[in-house]
């Protein structure tokens, strides 16, 4: 009987399970990886500061949009920032001209404003929504916000350049942050295009960057000193009023708006400390790898206990997956196949343990129960018949001559009687709950609970008719054929009777049946035995 080990259906099953999850990152891998890397989360920059425009500027300067001059005005108070993020929408005209262009002075006066370009659905493809030319014009520069949300609704990703086609735009962020990469064009003009992949960071939930409301700052006559040289992001923070997603930038922090997002994008650049998710084929490819590594692992070290293993291999995963994450930046998300692992190891210990429970109560050369387990049934069978004052029937078998058979045939012979004659023993059981086993070298029992004395004579001469109707030879019997004498006991158990009592009238009974001439069954009626 083959041992089911990882060799077998977990053995096919996980790498093509390594195959299919390597398509795309669980929600279960992108827990695992949130909890890893918040654990080991950095504090938010100080280098970053955002100008909010929260419920308390709202409250004190009035309902949004406000007057395109407030915003320049804003932007005036930021001229010894190091970069200014401004993260808003500014791509219509306001009613007034004369505002946007007071805004567009500002903003050339400033020299160091960065303007936000956001992708919008338009059909089948996305189109860019940009700021008016001519505040992209007097803007330092002009990048795209594009946070493409999971199939889950999260934002984790965004791309260091995507746009249409040709145009394709360097990141909102990057620009501000000064990370800004040469952008690559795409062969497909008109499809939206992304490339440069990077997950956003994940922030220490305890620390908030330097935030500044945007009434404070225009109520502030002098400069700033918070805002010295600092990357700024101006945008809405007050809730309702701007754009909020569900990611896991901070563990306290279900939802984040867009300038916050941006804020931990860049500080993420400037720190060098984005990852790089890995594209599906890598993926799999490595989650294959790491599946084949596990069975590799399992077949070497079969001493191993299989949970022990798994838990080896899922935590040496998740170590790999936190350095890979930590040194390398690359995330591979390996949370589901360790999952996978473990449930495959559970499955394979399982399967050993009723591997190994069933070798222990069986007899290898028969397949009948053998003579431990026969012991255990015995027991519990004559406590219900001295419990219910129920019958109980035990008979024993021998094989006649099969020493003789043995040395005439071979023992390999020998052997194959001994199946044949289980087969035979096997085919008179009623139902599950009698129990037929092999208890010695040519010696059988079947053991009948609740069988009466006549249904067990009856069992007896059925058994040896079929044994008789096999006609298997035996030269060295005066028989010529393989014949076999049963010593019965059938009775209902006195309170006192033991199994040894129980299998002594048994034996006393076959003992007859030898010394009667073999070939027959003998009945215990007290110490005596007849012959039926
Ligand atoms: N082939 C084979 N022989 C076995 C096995 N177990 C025990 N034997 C043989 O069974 C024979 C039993 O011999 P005996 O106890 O003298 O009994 P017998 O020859 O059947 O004689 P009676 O029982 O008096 O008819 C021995 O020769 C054992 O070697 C086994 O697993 N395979």
């Amino acid at each position: 009987m083959p041992i089911p080990t990882s060799r077998t259906l977990p053995g096919i099953l996980l790498p093509l399970a390594a195959l299919w999850l390597g398509m795309a990152p669980s929600t279960l891998d992108y827990r695992v990886q949130d909890l890893i890397n918040q654990a080991l989360a950095a504090d938010a920059s100080e280098q970053i500061v955002i100008v909010a425009i929260d419920e308390k500027s709202l409250a004190q300067l009035g309902r949004w949009p406000w007057p395109r001059e407030l915003l320049a005005e804003a932007i005036g108070k930021l001229g010894h920032a190091r970069a200014v993020g401004l993260n808003l929408l500014l791509a219509e005209h306001s009613e007034h001209p004369e505002s946007d262009q007071a805004l567009a002075r500002a903003i050339a006066q400033n020299g160091k404003v960065y303007l936000p370009a956001f992708p919008e659905p338009d059909g089948t493809t996305l189109r860019p929504t940009l700021p008016l030319p001519m505040l992209a014009h007097a803007a330092r520069g002009v990048g795209v916000s594009d946070f493409p949300p999971e199939s889950n609704g999260e934002i984790r990703r965004t791309y260091l350049a995507s746009g249409p086609g040709d145009t394709r735009l360097p990141s909102f962020a990057a620009l501000v942050a000064g990370q800004s990469t040469s952008t690559t064009s795409s062969s497909n003009p008109g499809d939206w295009g992304r490339s440069q992949p990077r997950l956003l960071p994940h922030l220490d939930s305890d620390t908030r960057f330097t935030t500044i409301p945007m009434a404070e700052l225009l109520s502030n006559n002098q400069a700033d000193p918070r805002l010295q040289d600092k990357t700024v992001f101006v945008g809405v923070t007050a809730a309702g009023s701007g754009d909020e997603h569900f990611t896991a930038i901070q563990r306290n922090q279900a939802k984040s708006n867009g300038v916050f997002i941006n804020a931990a994008l860049a500080q993420g650049l400037q720190q060098n400390t984005l990852a790089t998710p890995l594209s599906p084929g890598w993926r799999a490819g490595l989650l294959l790898a790491l599946a084949l590594g596990w069975q590799l692992l399992a077949r070497r070290r079969k001493s191993l206990h299989p949970i022990r293993q798994a838990a080896l291999f899922v935590g040496g995963m998740l170590l790999g997956d936190t350095l890979l994450y930590q040194l390398l930046h690359i995330e591979l998300g390996t949370a589901t196949l360790g999952l996978l692992i473990l449930m495959a190891a559970t499955s394979n210990f399982f399967l050993l343990q009723s591997h190994f429970k069933k070798l222990a109560f069986t007899d290898k050369l028969t397949g009948l129960a053998n003579r431990h387990h026969f012991d255990e049934r015995i027991v519990l069978a004559l406590q219900h018949s001295q419990l219910e004052r129920q019958a109980l029937a035990l008979l024993v078998l021998d094989v006649d001559h099969f020493k003789r058979y043995n040395d005439h045939y071979g023992h390999a012979a020998g052997d194959d009687i001994l199946r044949q004659i289980a087969q035979v023993i096997a085919s008179m059981a009623r139902s599950p709950q009698d129990t037929v086993a092999r208890i010695g070298g040519e010696e059988f029992a079947l053991l009948l609970p609740d069988a009466s004395q006549k249904q067990a004579e009856a069992i007896a001469t059925e058994l040896r008719y079929r044994l008789l109707s096999r006609q298997i030879p035996h030269h060295s019997s005066p028989l010529g054929r393989v014949s076999c004498s049963i010593g019965i006991y059938a009775d209902t158990p006195e309170p006192d009777a033991t199994v040894r009592s129980i299998f002594e009238q048994a034996d006393q009974a076959l003992y007859q049946a030898k010394r009667n001439g073999r070939d027959q069954a003998c009945v215990a009626d007290g110490l005596l035995a007849t012959r039926i």
